[in-house]
């Protein structure tokens, strides 16, 4: 079996974070393992705290994996700090994990900081370059780059930017862009751009979007799908875990993770 492994945070409320990833994992069949970086208690209205750990205990975490099950691919999530990030990095290195799909969270959808600001220059400089995909948000991709992005040329221009810093290819998603009928993930392998557009789902939960996609889109190249094929497939899983998103809590509701196989096995119903 294929296995992955998400260096990630946790999210209590069970939409985001690690939680997503093992989910997303484990509908794409594929072996899902974690190392967590940070707790979060959280549910759909926020953040309500978050407690990171010690970069020594997301060390040993990656170690037991590393030293013993191995992994076909790697993708991290909230990392928090950039002593978390250096620690991450020189693991990723260590077991020349070539699979690594970055998604650099920074903010949760209700505001909150995920990534301390003192760690985005890490971000660049330390594990960013090991990526083969990196799949930030728009004002993720602003925050990377420093430019304002509005239009698609803009979404194109930071694209261009973000391969500068050394990674393979570069996937903006669509999710925050200001188009109300469609969302649009942009993707750059370095000499093509390729878009990926489906109908925008009128809906409030959307809780755990990004964590999501990047999950869908590890587990397939954990069982050897190109990039392009591997975010084909992401982009449906993440529209129909929003379609059937979860009307739980009382703010951001979940997707449902589990959407994209049931359609598979049983049709659209
Ligand atoms: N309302 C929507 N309808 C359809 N697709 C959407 C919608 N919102 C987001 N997406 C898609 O979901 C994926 C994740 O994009 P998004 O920009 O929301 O990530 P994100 O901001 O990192 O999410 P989060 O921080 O909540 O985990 C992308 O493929 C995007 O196009
Ligand atoms: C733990 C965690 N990781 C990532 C996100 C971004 O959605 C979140 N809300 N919580």
């Amino acid at each position: 079996m294929n296995k992955a492994l998400t260096i990630a945070g946790s999210d209590s409320g069970g939409g985001a974070g690690i939680q997503a990833d093992l989910k997303t994992f484990q509908e794409l069949e594929v072996f899902g393992m974690s190392a967590i970086t940070a707790v979060t208690a959280q549910n759909t209205l926020g953040v309500h705290g978050v407690y990171p750990m010690t970069p020594e205990a997301v060390v040993q975490q990656i170690q037991a994996i590393g030293e013993d099950i191995g992994t076909n691919a790697v993708k991290t999530g909230m990392l928090f700090s950039s002593d978390i990030i250096e620690a991450v990095s020189e693991q990723i290195r260590k077991y020349r994990w070539e699979n690594l799909v970055v998604d650099p969270v920074m903010i949760a959808k209700g505001g909150a900081s995920l990534l301390l600001q003192e760690a985005i220059s890490a971000m660049k400089t330390h594990l960013i370059p090991l990526a083969k995909v990196i799949t930030p948000n728009i004002p993720e991709a602003e925050v990377l780059t420093g430019l304002t992005i509005r239009s698609h040329e803009d979404k194109k221009e930071a694209a261009l930017k973000l391969v500068e810093l050394g990674v393979q290819t570069v996937v903006i998603k669509g999710g925050h862009d200001e188009d109300e009928s469609e969302s649009t993930d942009l993707l750059f392998d370095g000499s093509e751009f390729h878009t990926f557009t489906n109908q925008r789902i009128p809906t409030k939960n959307t809780h755990g979007t990004g964590c999501t996609f990047s999950a869908a889109l590890t587990a397939e190249l954990a069982k050897g799908s190109s990039i392009y094929d591997a975010v084909l497939t992401a982009k449906e899983f993440i529209q129909a875990a929003i379609e059937d998103g979860i009307d739980v809590g009382h703010g951001h509701g979940p997707t449902n993770h589990g959407a994209f196989r049931r359609r598979r096995e049983f049709g659209n119903r």
